[in-house]
């Protein structure tokens, strides 16, 4: 019989371009092309495209992240990636559909599913009026499954944070790049970052930060932060960084960033409650920001109590 065909392969002459998307996250280009620091989300280049085998615009709309570069270390990352993505079967999670590879050139390039809303955080800022409370909280929910999926695989994010989710639907969202991505390995119950790279320290643990150790609760504070920009309309105003920077003062000099972060939690100082946050949410943040990360619960504690909060509002 015929071997099945390899449905991951897309044909490039098949795959027409139609417009830059958000962005991908430029650490899964491990910054050796170029910086770009974008707007909300810290996506590198995305093109929307459509595949259409059949040249009459029946084809479907699909996500593209072009890696452009024969440096060996970046195929070697890219490979990593899709390798991690190919596993990954979960409603809550960015579906990867496959790769496909420029003849000629050594270019390659992911395809995923197309998500129509965009991200999270251009999402709720656009929406903020008409989404109530259950609303927030059903995608708060999501996430939670979405890690409580990745986490059965031992895999560790590293990178959740608003502008990696995105929205598929009023009633549903995803989580998205997947660059940082690890596995923690079976001996272990955390992985230890050797690579430096950029980082977004204030999604960060206190664990994270000083000894660049992650493990599933240290997703899990970056899922309090996560809580924390949902229940903030993800309003510029009150980003993470800009509400941490504030407290640390901006005229620091000399020692770096992260040891003043360090400082300030391991001070107890945390994101203040966000304006009009429902009082059962802002201790759910302050769950996950436990200085000890055994003190953190799990996603599925999480998801259990979230899902009970829905309830709640729906009575
Ligand atoms: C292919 C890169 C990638 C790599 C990875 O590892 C995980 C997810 C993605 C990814 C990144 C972005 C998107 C998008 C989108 O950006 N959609 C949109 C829609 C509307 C607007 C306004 N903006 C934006 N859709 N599917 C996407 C998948």
């Amino acid at each position: 019989s015929h071997p099945q065909h390899d449905q991951t392969l897309f044909e490039e002459r098949y795959l027409r371009y139609i417009s830059p998307l958000g962005k991908v996250s430029v650490k899964t280009y491990y910054l050796c092309l170029f910086f770009i620091r974008l707007s909300h989300g810290n996506f590198g280049s995305v093109e929307l495209c459509r595949y259409d085998p059949l040249g009459d615009n029946t084809g479907e709309l699909v996500a593209v992240k072009k890696l452009q570069s024969n440096k060996q270390s970046n195929l070697e990352d890219f490979q990593k990636e899709v390798n991690t993505l190919h596993v990954l079967h979960c409603d809550y999670i960015v579906k990867y559909k496959g790769v496909c590879y420029s003849m000629g050139r050594l270019s390659m390039s992911l395809v995923m599913e197309y998500l129509p809303y965009g991200s999270l955080i251009g999402y709720l800022e656009k929406n903020k009026d008409n989404i109530n409370t259950r609303r927030m909280l059903l995608f708060a929910s999501q996430i939670c499954k979405g890690m409580e999926y990745l986490q059965s695989l031992r895999y560790v994010h590293r990178d959740l944070a608003a502008r990696n989710i995105l929205v598929a639907s009023e009633t549903l969202v995803k989580i998205a790049d997947f660059g940082l991505t690890k596995v923690i390995p079976h001996n272990k119950d955390y992985y230890r970052v050797t690579q430096p790279g950029e980082s977004p320290i204030f999604w960060y643990a206190p664990e994270s930060i000083t000894e660049s150790r992650f493990s599933q609760k240290s997703d899990v504070w970056s899922f309090g932060v996560v809580l924390h920009e949902i229940f903030s309309y993800c309003d510029i105003k009150y980003n993470p960084k800009r509400l941490y920077m504030q407290e640390i003062g901006h005229n620091v000099l000399g020692t770096s960033i992260s040891v003043h972060l360090a400082n300030l939690l391991k001070g107890n100082w945390r994101l203040p409650q966000p304006s009009n946050c429902p009082p059962k949410v802002y201790p759910l943040m302050r769950q996950c920001w436990a200085h000890d990360f055994d003190e953190r619960p799990y996603f599925s504690d999480l998801g259990n109590q979230i899902e009970t909060m829905i309830q709640d509002e729906r009575e």
